[in-house]
């Protein structure tokens, strides 16, 4: 049973009610999970509330980064577990898992460390009417018990990327991981323990959204701010939760990102850098590629090399070693990405690979499997170029000239991020500049420094986290003046 993380114990849920955690690979069972209830989440709020008034908030500045680095140690050290729970939860290939989610779940931990340790606050000299010197400083203080609602495509690394900059800023948390992957957050848990990092610090209540943990947490009057990463009607729900107490929140939502490739583009690089945006971690990432615009004269070009490259996709046991595919979250996202690929057939696409369920071995066959895709013949306002999929696919569309793409990429009513691939540095820069999103890789796909902002705009979220900008969500900043 995968249990409630709470107070620094695990417990079942008092209605002892439990859910079923199942592999995707297989459709096997994992583990049942024990669902929180309304008095488990009221209890984990007010362990975090007391470990803020107590042990946790006494700590020193130095004493809390070095039990963040700690717990990042920690993650290092058993990094092995860590990865065999992300991989039972998600089906991704363990190679994935081991270079990806697990060690981003560190990092997340010390760069927040450091970033406490070395971002300044401001002071400002002036006088007052009556002549005398003035000096105001800001302070930051933390925004106190702060609720973390969590997706399942990158589990350890998104739940850890607001979990290591809130306790950082000398918050405590309540984590509500999603019900397809509680696995990596419950084992969390064990890590906060063996570091010393104070009880009720670190909570972890499981269940669903509405009428569940979900609801039960960013609707409790005793949580001061919310962060949130996952789809968009979700969060506009729990902004709507977070209205009645004037909860800040932090919302990192869909997108349904372009890539733009202009006919100057080094081609490996752009088929490199594609064949990861749209289809790594079965194309499962927030910030993955949907829309691929390519400049017309090497349009047949990127069609046939991605499409070949998409085909090469081994899917497998996350375990095997010539997996490169990974199945989709659940059986409910399989069907909802089968839909869109059925919708694509009737909007006129052709499938220059894929469309369907890949042919796997017997014993996979419960799996959530889709075949990676690539379609051209879609137009630009199509459904399937415009609403987020969340699958293994993508939609390859023509342009002219540079006005063109522009328009085409700018065209939603999203705003997550994009890559562009051309070898003219004017022009990244250029069309870097106006494409109206939070995140532009040039001739790449998700590198991160993690210092820098992060996060949409539009239908993409609100926001942005990431170095300072984390410290901004989980602080509240003072002024204090002093007339001398
Ligand atoms: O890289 C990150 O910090 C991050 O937040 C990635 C988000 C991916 C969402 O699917």
């Amino acid at each position: 049973m995968i249990l409630n993380f709470i107070n620094g114990q695990y417990r079942q849920g008092r209605g002892g009610r439990s859910f079923s955690d199942m592999n995707p690979v297989d459709g096997s069972l994992i583990a049942q999970v024990s669902e929180a209830t309304r008095e488990d989440v009221d209890d984990a709020v007010n362990a975090a509330r007391d470990a803020l008034a107590g042990p946790w908030g006494a700590l020193k500045l130095s004493q809390r980064c070095d039990l963040l680095y700690a717990v990042a140690a920690e993650i290092d050290r058993r990094a092995e577990d860590f990865v065999a729970a992300e991989v039972a939860d998600t089906g991704k290939p363990r190679s994935l898992a081991s270079h990806l989610d697990i060690p981003r779940g560190a990092a997340n931990f010390r760069v927040f460390a450091d970033a406490v340790r070395n971002v300044a606050t401001e002071t400002f000299t002036s006088h007052a009417p009556d002549g005398e010197p003035t000096l105001n400083y800001a302070l930051r203080r933390p925004k106190g018990v702060v609720a973390v609602i969590c997706p399942w495509n990158l589990p350890l690394l998104l739940m850890t990327w607001k979990v290591g900059p809130a306790l950082a800023c000398g918050n405590t948390v309540v984590v509500k991981p999603s019900e397809e992957t509680p696995a990596t957050a419950a084992l969390l848990g064990e890590v906060m323990n063996s570091v010393g990092i104070p009880k009720g610090v670190y909570n972890v209540v499981h269940g669903f959204g509405p009428e569940s943990a979900g609801e039960f947490l960013t609707t409790h009057p005793g949580v001061d701010a919310i962060t949130f990463t996952g789809e968009t009607r979700t969060g506009a729900a729990i902004i709507r939760a977070s209205a009645a107490g004037i909860k800040p929140v932090s919302m990192e939502l869909g997108g349904k990102n372009p890539a733009v490739v202009f006919d100057d583009a080094d081609l490996d690089a752009t088929i490199a850098g594609l064949t990861r945006s749209v289809f790594e971690n079965s194309g499962q990432v927030c910030l993955g590629t949907e829309r691929v615009y390519v400049q017309r004269r090497i349009f047949d070009a990127v069609v046939q090399r991605l499409a070949s490259a998409a085909a090469r996709l081994r899917p497998g046991r996350p375990e095997d070693p010539a997996t490169t595919l990974g199945p989709l979250i659940s059986a409910e996202h399989q069907r909802k990405v089968l839909d869109y690929f059925a919708l694509a057939k009737a909007e006129g696409a052709t499938a220059v690979c894929g469309g369907g369920v890949p042919d796997v071995s017997h014993e996979l066959k419960a799996g959530a499997w889709v075949e990676p895709t690539v379609w051209t013949g879609v137009a630009h306002e199509s459904r399937v170029a415009r609403e987020e999929i969340f699958g293994p696919c993508c939609a390859v569309i023509p342009f002219e000239t540079e006005a063109e793409a522009l328009r085409m990429a700018n065209d939603t009513p999203y705003g997550l991020a994009a890559s562009v691939y051309t070898s003219d540095v004017a022009r990244a820069h250029r069309f870097a500049g106006a494409l109206r999103v939070g995140v532009v890789w040039v001739n790449s796909w998700f590198v991160r420094d993690l210092r820098t902002p992060f996060g949409g705009s539009g239908a993409s979220g609100i926001g942005r986290e990431g170095g300072v900008h984390s410290l901004e969500f989980y602080t509240e900043l003072s002024n204090v003046c002093i007339k001398f």
